[in-house]
């Protein structure tokens, strides 16, 4: 299974600080689930509070637009969430898909054609599993065991299948998550550090201090490479090891920490 990201090491011996407000230099990444937003049973049943959308709104116009959401979900499905902000760069299914700036957009590769099969055996194992949940996203497949009424078995059966199912997906990598397990393209595919890193060749990201906020497994790529290139990294909640340096403790710490920063309007120089 896919862990800790690139070459950074997770050697955390101190608390890791707050982060400062934003500051005008800064390029803003934000993951979603754990994040900005508390986990749900569902992935549908997640609460957008009320004033969310409108600060990140602000934000990225105080950062000149260097804003983007780099999410595991699909950008359909962010979406559907934000409508207010569709018009935002976003990667979405860990990089697999994108929205630049001016909206232009790349997709995730097609699935190869056994992915229908290993689907079909994915919702036979769930359905052993009561209150567990096949996700298809494109190439994906997230696996979530949330809800289920016993959730170690569920996620011992969809382990076991997982690492049985790489031989019908030679080219797949199981990537782990929260009470999720994904199988997804893997090699030479982008990952969520990928995605900070190509947001950073371009204007409005281009030459700013990359910050990323996240909370996930996934979000350690990210972390890295922030790190790499002497930005922020932002662990959400208090999943270990990781590489990140600074720190919030959950997603409502996220949404009052970009509430501050959106009313701050004039940020750090
Ligand atoms: O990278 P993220 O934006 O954090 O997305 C990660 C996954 O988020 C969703 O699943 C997670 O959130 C659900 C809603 O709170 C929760 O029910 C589930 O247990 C979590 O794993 C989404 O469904 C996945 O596709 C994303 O990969």
């Amino acid at each position: 299974m896919e862990g800790l990201a690139r070459t950074d090491t997770p050697d955390q011996t101190t608390p890791r600080p707050q982060p400062p407000l934003p500051a005008r230099d800064w390029a803003l990444f934000f993951d979603v689930d754990g994040c900005l937003l508390d986990f749900a049973a569902h992935p549908s049943d997640v609460i957008v509070p009320e004033g969310l959308q409108r600060h990140v709104l602000k934000l990225a116009s105080m950062l000149d637009g260097a804003l983007a959401i780099v999410s595991g979900r699909a950008i359909d499905a962010l979406d559907e969430t934000f409508p207010e902000l569709q018009h935002l760069p976003a990667a979405g299914m860990h990089g697999l898909e994108r929205r630049e700036i001016h909206g232009q957009r790349t997709h995730a590769p097609k699935p190869p054609a056994a992915l229908d099969t290993v689907l079909a055996e994915a919702i036979h194992v769930s359905s052993a599993h009561p209150g567990t949940l096949v996700e298809r996203k494109g190439p994906n497949l997230a696996m979530h065991w949330r809800a289920a009424t016993m959730p170690e078995l569920a996620r011992d059966a969809f382990r076991a299948f997982a690492a049985a199912t790489l031989r019908l997906l030679p080219d797949y990598v199981v990537q782990g998550g929260d009470m999720v397990l994904e199988l997804r393209p893997g090699g030479a595919t982008p990952d969520k550090g990928d995605a900070v890193e190509t947001f950073l060749m371009s204007p409005p990201f281009a030459g700013r201090v990359p910050v990323f906020v996240g909370d996930d497994l996934t979000d350690e790529h990210a972390f890295s490479v922030v790190n790499e290139r002497g930005g922020l990294s932002v662990l959400v909640g208090a999943r270990e090891p990781s590489v990140a340096r600074w720190h919030l403790a959950d997603p409502a710490s996220v949404r009052a920490w970009i509430a501050r920063a959106a009313a701050h309007d004039g940020a750090s120089a």
